[in-house]
């Protein structure tokens, strides 16, 4: 009889830590330890150094080769080495025993706080977001830059009190040194005459409040850092400033082929990408319009569309770049166009831009840049330590913000049901009633997107669908359809998500409410836009995580929304115990800490870890 194939066998090897590790995995796994364990392992280690850092002991074998001294001395050197060891031991053991004693006086809160404030300086000493190269070269630019724009004068007379009292008006809160006055008005702005009136056309007559402080800072040349609600038009706070400084470059010296960009927008989504390519091809032919003005060239790099359909552009000089990071860190290294000259860098949804996916995108796009240039980020979910990071790797940044970073936006109206899994579909069809079109249904999974899909078609709603597995001609399709009003309803995952601009939506249908509160955020936010009001129906079950369905439930108590019953009676241990609840540094989520955030998995924590650099001593 054949015996079975000899298998492999897995040798389990237990270790005197409660980590196990198998024989054939990789030599450099590093386990994770949790804090206690790691206290005891630094106290262990500060004892045998202790010992062994004795002089003592150190120079005593020495002495003995070369000198050899009589009994009397050595017995009393013996006696002195025992005596120091004994003290280290016994300090060493009183420190753990107060470490203990203090340990178990603290609450649970404590011990939590403590847990989450390591974790959080581990994220902290990420390398800075510069380029390598600047890294490598130590190169560290400490003023900002200088752009001949200045506030009209009676701004500039005006006292920091009034600038206080304006921004209270406006509920701003600015960060950083030196910030530069709030403006009420586009025309005091010195915005172009043409743009003006081409932005009052679309009834866009007075700036909101991140583009009535933001715009400000970014035309003195300021790095900045915009947070505002969803809907609030952030997307001309940070595209202004680039025309601005593209038009007086060319002004002073017109570019030619194979000159520029004077700067670049970043995005996370080719959507959203070609968007603001939108948005900006339309400002940048305003301005022209006045006859004066001269055109400014405009080029969309991203993936999935054929860069030979902007070869005319290219072939011209060229002023802004909006981008998918890695199409165009393509474009740069096959020398399609150069960052020499560049000097503004603008990252939309920043913190989705720096956060683990596109970070070292991000640092090699930055390596491009061979001068000093004004970074600008934006989004409407900033999460404390996407902040702290972008922060110290900015020059002298102002920090903009308008309401809770990661707050819902206040025109939406939040609607929370409880609707089991197997009657979500038919329940979607009653709840498409609700508001006329158009209406946008999200799902977090690309099968059930088209599931929804089929299921409205069979029941006669023209819908479309739009998800990260589709063609980019298929993704193309269904987002001009739906924005021409050909469709009423499109059927969406993540990808449409963040930062589209549809007219109008009537109402979000949030078919599977997303792990990450910072999504729903963003998934509200395609209604209740520029001032307009909207819906936002979300269907929850069982199934949708205690953790997540706190976080809804401390967003919709921020934004004075009805809290359902379901919903209100989780309890929050934190709040049993009494404790302050603050937005998770990782997430900005209400409902939990960092130890227990949904988006810092296992796994990203130590990578977390071994980012630290070995500035800081080095890592655990
Ligand atoms: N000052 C203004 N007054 C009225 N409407 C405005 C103003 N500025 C921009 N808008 C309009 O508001 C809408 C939303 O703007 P935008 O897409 O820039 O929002 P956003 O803050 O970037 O949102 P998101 O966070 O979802 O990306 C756009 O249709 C825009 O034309």
């Amino acid at each position: 009889m054949d015996s079975p194939a000899p298998t492999k066998r897995r040798r389990i090897q237990r270790s005197p830590s409660p980590t196990y590790k198998l024989d054939d995995e990789e030599d450099d796994y590093e386990p994770y330890v949790p804090v206690a364990q790691r206290r005891q392992m630094k106290l262990a280690k500060l004892s045998s150094l202790g010992a062994s850092t004795d002089p003592a002991r150190s120079s005593g074998p020495l002495k003995e080769q070369d000198e050899p001294e009589d009994q009397e001395q050595e017995e009393e050197r013996r006696r002195e080495k025992s005596r120091k060891e004994r003290t280290l031991l016994m300090e060493a053991q009183e420190v753990h025993s107060k470490k203990a004693a203090e340990d178990a006086k603290k609450t649970e809160e404590q011990k939590e706080q403590e847990a989450d404030k390591e974790i959080l300086d581990a994220i902290r000493s990420r390398r800075k977001l510069a380029s390598d190269m600047e890294l490598a070269k130590g190169i560290q630019y400490t003023d900002s830059l200088k752009t001949s724009w200045r506030p009209p004068k009676y701004v500039r007379e005006r006292t920091e009190e009034q600038h206080r009292k304006l921004r209270e008006r406006y509920h701003i809160l600015v960060e950083g040194e030196d910030v530069p006055p709030p403006i009420e008005h586009f025309r005091d702005m010195k915005i172009p005459e043409s743009i003006l009136q081409h932005l009052s056309s679309k009834r866009i007559t007075n700036p909101t409040p991140i583009q009535l402080q933001g715009i400000p800072a970014a035309f003195s040349g300021r790095d900045l850092i915009g947070i505002a609600f969803t809907g609030s038009g952030k997307t001309l706070a940070f595209c202004l400033p680039l025309i601005m400084l593209a038009l007086e470059e060319e002004v002073k010296l017109p570019f030619v082929r194979g000159e520029g960009p004077v700067g670049v927008v970043l995005c996370p989504s080719r959507e959203l990408a070609n968007q603001t390519y939108e948005n900006v091809l339309t400002w940048t032919a305003a301005l022209a319009q006045d006859g004066k003005s001269p055109r400014l060239n405009t080029v969309l790099c991203i993936g999935g569309i054929s860069m030979n359909d902007q070869s005319h552009t290219l072939s011209k000089g060229l002023h802004i770049v909006v981008a998918t990071p890695g199409r165009l860190i393509d474009m740069l290294e096959k020398k399609r166009f150069t960052f020499n000259n560049c000097k503004y860098l603008c990252m939309d949804e920043a913190d989705r831009m720096i956060d683990l996916g596109f970070e070292d995108d991000v640092r090699n796009i930055m390596s491009f840049f061979k001068r000093q240039r004004q970074t600008l980020l934006f989004s409407a979910t900033m999460p404390r330590k996407i902040q702290d990071f972008a922060q110290q790797s900015l020059i002298r940044p102002v920090l903009v913000n308008v309401g809770r970073a990661g707050a819902a936006n206040l025109d939406v109206l939040q609607v929370v049901e409880y609707v089991k899994q197997e009657a979500k579909m038919v329940y979607l069809l009653e709840c498409l009633q609700k508001t006329p079109p158009p209406v946008i249904i999200f799902s977090e999974n690309k099968n059930e997107v088209d599931d929804i899909q089929e299921y409205l078609l069979l029941k006669g709603v023209e819908a479309v669908a739009i998800h990260g597995s589709k063609s980019q001609e298929e993704r193309q399709y269904a987002i001009k359809s739906f924005k021409t009003g050909a469709k009423d309803v499109m059927v969406a995952s993540g990808v449409a998500s963040k930062g589209l601009d549809f007219n109008d939506i009537q109402h979000v249908i949030i078919f599977s409410m997303p792990k990450e509160i910072e999504d729903y955020v963003h998934q509200i936010g395609r209604t209740g836009r520029s001032g307009k009001t909207g819906i936002a129906t979300t269907f929850v079950n069982m199934n949708t995580p205690e953790q997540t369905l706190l976080d809804l439930k401390y967003l919709l108590m921020e934004a004075g929304q009805k809290v359902p019953p379901f919903l209100g009676t989780i309890e929050d241990s934190r709040a049993v115990q009494g404790g302050e609840l603050k937005g998770c540094p990782v997430c900005g989520g209400l409902g939990h800490g960092i130890s227990n955030c949904p988006k810092l998995e296992e796994t990203q924590r130590r990578q977390m870890a071994s980012h630290r650099t070995t500035e800081d001593g080095g890592g655990y």
